[in-house]
């Protein structure tokens, strides 16, 4: 069986989750929507992705382009078994009622409230409590990037205090700052802490800057340890940890520029850095204290997240075996 797959919200994250569907072998991509018929539309068009109007109010701006559109979203979701809802933030709540009413699964992201879902997911912390379930939320970038290493490390974790050091605005946008300016959330804990524990309970808290980049976020991550580890043996977990790399800044990964070279030097689409690279020399323990620096592309992470998620949601497989399989359908190094 494949599963039928529609992207409601063909943006950063849509597009993405789009492409990682059409590489599975139990998944088809049934169509996208758009609001209008930019280059996202025309060029999705060109792949052969059936291009829907996201809603009925925006068929006039494709009749008026000439962009012949499939239908709308309520035709979509007609076509599909389950519908991933990369809206803007907020937007997938509103949709819900659509998803409800058409009897289709849905997955929401990162900018929605965990009451949206019946789960918030992080695809190696908690496969098995999204197996069957109508509604799974993929928790936001920051979210999963804390979570895929905090979750290696859980059992000696007796509190977490991050730093997050947050990009403003992925690269296409232009609409967004600060660009010569840091913006502290000033409100602690920062959403993120809370967000890390709809998915692993763990004592954290988190506080939050925006800085004028768009490359990656990131993290600077303190915990108190509950038992004695050594740093050596957290550089081990974590090479044994999927979804998670270490670079070393021995030899030449300075800053997320280079992590973003990396990942177009293995021609990844979009450079996609679908795992969460730790600075190896960042690893260290002193005293009861652990800490290390982490960066998180957010235009990719959730990708392997939604497709797993989709698989839970199916039980199609069980964690390892979908884990594996997303992994190695988007060349994601382990
Ligand atoms: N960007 C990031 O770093 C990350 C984002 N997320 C989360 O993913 C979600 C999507 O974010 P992102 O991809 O960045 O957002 P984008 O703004 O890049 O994309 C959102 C898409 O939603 C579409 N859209 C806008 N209005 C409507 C509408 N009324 N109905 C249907 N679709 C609409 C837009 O379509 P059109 O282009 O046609 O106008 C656009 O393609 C959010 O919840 C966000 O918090 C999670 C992790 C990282
Ligand atoms: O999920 C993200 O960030 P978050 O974990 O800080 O909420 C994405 O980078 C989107 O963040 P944005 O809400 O600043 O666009």
């Amino acid at each position: 069986m494949k599963v039928k797959v529609g992207i409601n919200g063909y943006g950063t994250i849509g597009k993405r989750v789009a492409y990682a569907v059409t590489r599975q072998d139990d998944m088809k991509l049934i169509g996208v929507t758009k609001t209008k018929p930019d280059f996202e539309a025309y060029r999705a068009a060109e792949l052969g992705i059936p291009v829907y109007a996201a809603s009925e109010e925006f068929l006039p701006r494709f009749e008026k382009a000439g962009f012949e559109v499939a239908g709308t979203l309520g035709d979509l979701l007609n076509e599909v078994d389950v519908i991933v809802d990369a809206t803007p933030g907020g937007m997938g709540a509103k949709n819900k009622e659509l998803y409800e009413k058409a009897g289709v699964k849905a997955v929401f992201q990162g900018g929605e409230k965990a009451s949206v879902a019946e789960v918030s997911f992080v695809a190696q912390a908690n496969y098995e409590k999204a197996l069957g379930k109508d509604y799974v939320r993929v928790v936001s970038c920051n979210t999963t990037g804390l979570t895929r290493t905090l979750s290696a490390i859980q059992e000696y974790i007796d509190y977490v205090y991050a730093v997050m050091i947050r990009r403003a605005a992925d690269p296409n946008d232009t609409k967004r700052g600060p660009i010569n300016a840091i913006t502290p959330s000033v409100t602690v804990p920062s959403h993120h802490g809370p967000d890390v524990q709809t998915v692993i309970p763990i004592n954290i808290e988190t506080s939050a800057f925006v800085v004028p980049t768009t490359l990656m976020h990131v993290h600077s991550i303190m915990v108190e340890l509950r038992k004695p580890v050594e740093a050596k043996d957290v550089v081990d977990i974590f090479e044994n940890t999927t979804r998670v790399l270490l670079f070393e800044k021995e030899r030449g990964f300075d800053s997320t520029a280079q992590l973003i070279e990396f990942a177009r030097d293995l021609h990844r689409e979009w450079n996609n850095l679908y795992e969460i690279a730790v600075w190896k020399e960042s690893i260290s323990v002193r005293g009861n204290r652990l800490f290390y620096i982490q960066a998180v592309h957010q235009e990719s992470d959730v990708v392997p997240e939604n497709i797993d998620a989709i698989r839970a949601m199916f039980e199609l497989a069980d964690k390892w075996e979908s884990i594996k399989k997303t992994n190695e359908s988007l060349g994601i190094l382990k």
